[in-house]
């Protein structure tokens, strides 16, 4: 498939701190997951994909459009809709309000047609009941799908979502993840997350990125299979374990390098990432 985002040799550095070093990546459409450890880049990758912070070296495109310009920064920014860590709600301010607000900021100069646009993310997200609720009034479910509706506005063909799912319940989380991957369809989609659940059930591609560096590119299916033989369960943790830990079922599921004829066990998309952290250094424990 034709990449629609382009990346090569991103750096970023803050200070003495590598944030991103020497990133490449190439995005289609569809539901992108980027998973990696706190610290590990993935705000920075998303910040600078998009055009809040210029890299200190590297270049990407996105959809034909390369920001180094500032004709190309415009048109990287009228086709992205960009869901932060903290969207910076105005508590105050209704649904509607705020993502008209957001609908101003996008350029959209005609009132008539921005409001009916924002009348349609509204519903797209289910929210077209509360439009005029304020803000401070809805769930975190819902102040959620406001951010996610403020940034369909305009129908960007680049869609970067930074954990989103966070402190949701799972119900509301199952919700958003179909909002997603509705937003996938016909888009290019980048979702950084630490929920590996939310990749299994909704990515066709997964980056770990660990240190500023990508650790994996590939399918869901490939990270999994990562941990493929490394996986079993005994009565008593394995001491050589890299992790173990005790289950529902009284056994323990250890990860790792297994004694001769261990009982192994099915590997999750969790323990391929477990596992890649590993070996990139990082602790396992603290993923
Ligand atoms: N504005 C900043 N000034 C200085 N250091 C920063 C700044 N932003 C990020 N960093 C550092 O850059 C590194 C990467 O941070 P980043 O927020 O991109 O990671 P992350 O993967 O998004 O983490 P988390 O999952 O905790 O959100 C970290 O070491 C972080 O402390």
């Amino acid at each position: 498939m034709t990449p629609t985002v382009s990346a090569s040799g991103l750096s970023l550095r803050y200070g003495g701190t590598r944030a991103l070093d020497d990133v490449s990546l190439r995005l289609t459409r569809g539901v992108t997951g980027l998973l990696g450890p706190n610290g590990a880049g993935k705000t920075t990758l998303l910040r600078v994909l998009a055009t809040a912070v210029p890299p200190d070296r590297g270049a990407f495109t996105v959809l034909g459009h390369d920001p180094a310009t500032s004709r190309g920064r415009q048109d990287v920014r009228r086709s992205l809709g960009y869901l932060p860590q903290t969207p910076g709600f105005h508590p105050d301010f209704t649904a509607f309000e705020f993502v008209d607000y957001v609908a101003i900021l996008k350029e959209l100069t005609n009132r008539g047609a921005r409001h009916r646009e924002v009348r349609r993310v509204l519903e797209e997200v289910d929210l077209g009941d509360v439009r005029g609720r304020r803000i401070k009034r809805l769930s975190g479910g819902m102040r959620q799908r406001v951010a996610l509706a403020a940034a369909l506005v305009g129908d960007p063909g680049f869609l970067v979502l930074d954990e989103p799912t966070v402190g949701l319940d799972p119900e509301q989380r199952m919700r958003f993840r179909e909002l997603i991957a509705q937003a996938g369809e016909g888009r290019t989609v980048l979702l950084s997350t630490h929920q590996t659940e939310d990749v299994a059930m909704l990515c066709n591609r997964v980056v770990v990125l660990a240190g500023g560096q990508v650790r994996f590119d590939g399918t869901p299916a490939e990270l999994t299979a990562r941990a493929a033989g490394q996986v079993w369960s005994s009565t008593e943790r394995d001491p050589g374990a890299l992790a173990g830990w005790r289950t529902g079922t009284g056994s323990f599921r250890n990860l790792g390098d297994p004694p001769p004829g261990a009982d192994l066990l099915e590997p999750t998309l969790e323990d391929g990432y477990l596992l890649t952290l590993d070996g990139a250094g990082a602790e396992v424990a603290a993923a």
